[in-house]
């Protein structure tokens, strides 16, 4: 398991554009943030010499920018006019492992698939179980893998009954983006664990984890790939007319459970997930905050300046400025302040070992402005605590930096347990909130601030709620082990690999 969480895969797919493999690329820049281990576009066209439907990918380690490093490969490989990619950030097989860089590519007696999946698979072990008896050999350790086996096996007659049938025996969080010979395919659970939303640019179709994808290629958002929805786009498609859409039947329960985190942490501020724009949700968390925990009711100490707010930046601007607004508004005083300064050039997930590291790795990210610090009241907005790592050392730096008094405040409620529907938490063991039995006061104590407050778990839905009116629900499980589909729980990410 990893240091703290770490974001989501990001996935991008396009169909029926000349450019399909360079705009693409570019949503997938805008998607870097949830997904930083490997990046990989696949295309799809047919050569006219060779007679035949060609798919080639390109694949590798590192961040875009790294992994298309020379326009060679737009003009020459990536060809086609649909195309597919994907950010990974590993949750089932080893990150390490270079057979686990998606799209994932396969050509079976139906021809050519590729599929890129954020999510993770909630039965992916008796699946696996099932094939390894009959004889299956993987190519992998991923649970995305599993998806193209079902689709090979399946004895219907068209590709997307196979496809469909292969999609009613996955469990758990899956938003896929799909590419055979001649079509793109675009579905999100009946779940709807996972953001997707469906957008079009120059009269063509496009899907994408964050609608911050489309922005960067000037798209236009459409609406969400709805839960247990199943889009098919093929050549002729043309975004003045509806795509092609079916429905899975959802395996347990009726209800949708999105992931609250992406609104609490994953998504760009500047994205709609799940028909909101995520930028009005993190502020209401603030102002939320604000109704449980105003600003006067922690404060013990006179000083002669208003209380500073200042946030982590960059995830929780938003939720900081929210909780300003709403005690201004309360008639209580304070005001937001730029206090700490992030290096933009180190990673958001940079893991480092060992505790010294783990200091030295804060310090390379924050320094804090000495003079917007030095005597006042300074009230830390935070998005979520995970090991207490990040917490920890701030405010270690931020006393230096001699404030009369440090609050922590947290807009989401304590982390108690692993996500397992793509992402990549530490043991229930290394969560904070669990080293310290869920004792909030001693948390504080071992973060070293005056108070520690977080935003109850109603307080969080209810925020959520208020902002985005739909009626569909949430997945909260990491904040109240409440897991809306069963899981295999305590199976390794690393559990299927051998060498
Ligand atoms: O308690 P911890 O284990 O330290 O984890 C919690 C921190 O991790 C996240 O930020 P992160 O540094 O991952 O990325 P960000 O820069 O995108 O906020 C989150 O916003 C918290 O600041
Ligand atoms: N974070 C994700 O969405 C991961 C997707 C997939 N389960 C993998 O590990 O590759
Ligand atoms: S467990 Fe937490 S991170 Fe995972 S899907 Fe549910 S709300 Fe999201
Ligand atoms: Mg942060």
């Amino acid at each position: 398991m990893t240091d703290k969480p770490r974001d989501y895969c990001g996935i991008f797919g396009i169909q029926n554009h000349p450019d399909a493999a360079l705009l693409t690329y570019y949503g997938l820049h805008s998607l870097q943030h949830r997904g930083q281990e490997s990046a990989g576009i696949t295309t799809s066209y047919f050569d006219e010499e060779e007679e035949r439907w060609i798919m080639p990918t390109h694949r590798d380690f590192g961040l875009v920018l790294n992994v298309f490093d020379d326009q060679n490969i737009f003009k020459e490989e990536l060809k086609g006019r649909a195309a597919i990619g994907h950010n990974r950030y590993s949750t089932s097989g080893a990150s390490k492992n270079p057979a686990n860089i998606q799209p994932f590519r396969v050509h079976y007696r139906k021809g050519n698939i590729a599929i890129g999946h954020n999510g993770n698979l909630a039965n992916a072990k008796q699946l696996r179980d099932r094939f390894r008896e009959e004889g299956v050999l993987f190519q992998s350790t991923s649970d995305t893998e599993l998806i193209l086996h079902l689709i090979s096996h399946s004895q219907k007659d068209t590709q997307l009954e196979q496809v469909l049938e292969a999609l009613e025996q996955v469990e758990g969080a899956y938003s896929l983006v799909m590419l055979t010979d001649d079509k793109l395919i675009a579905v999100r659970d009946p779940n709807g664990f996972r953001p997707l939303a469906l957008g079009k640019v120059d009269g063509s179709y496009c899907v994408a984890s964050e609608t911050c994808a489309f922005d960067i290629i000037d798209a236009e958002y459409i609406r969400d790939v709805e839960p247990g929805e199943v889009l098919v786009m093929d050549q002729e498609s043309d975004a003045d007319s509806e795509p092609e859409s079916y429905f899975l039947e959802p395996e347990h329960g009726t209800d949708t459970s999105q992931c609250i985190f992406e609104y609490v942490y994953f998504s760009r501020p500047d994205s709609k997930i799940f028909g909101e724009n995520v930028d009005k949700v993190r502020r209401n968390l603030g102002k939320y905050l604000a109704k449980e925990h105003p600003i006067d009711e922690m404060l013990t100490k006179e000083t002669k300046h208003k209380p500073i707010v200042i946030s982590v930046p960059d995830s929780s601007n938003t939720a900081a400025l929210g909780y300003v607004h709403e005690n201004q508004k309360l008639g209580r005083e304070c005001k937001f302040e730029i206090g700490l300064i992030r290096n933009h050039y180190v990673g958001r997930t940079f893991i480092s070992p060992g505790q010294k590291q783990r200091e030295q790795k804060v310090r390379t990210k924050f320094n804090t402005v000495q003079g917007v610090i030095e005597g006042r009241s300074v009230i830390i907005v935070d998005d979520s605590i995970v090991r207490g790592t990040t917490s920890r050392y701030l405010v270690d730096m931020i006393r230096k930096s001699n404030p009369a008094e440090v609050h922590f405040l947290v807009s989401s409620p304590p982390i108690i347990s692993p996500c397992y529907y793509g992402m990549d938490f530490p043991t229930p063991e290394e969560l904070m909130a669990n080293r310290y039995d869920r004792n909030i006061d001693d948390m504080a104590e071992e973060i070293g601030v005056d108070s520690l407050c977080y935003l109850s778990p109603d307080g969080l839905v209810n925020a959520v709620k208020e902002a985005n009116v739909s009626p569909k629900g949430y997945c909260t499980a990491c904040f109240t082990e409440d897991y809306p589909v069963p899981v295999n729980f305590g199976v390794e990410k690393e559990a299927n690999e051998i060498i």
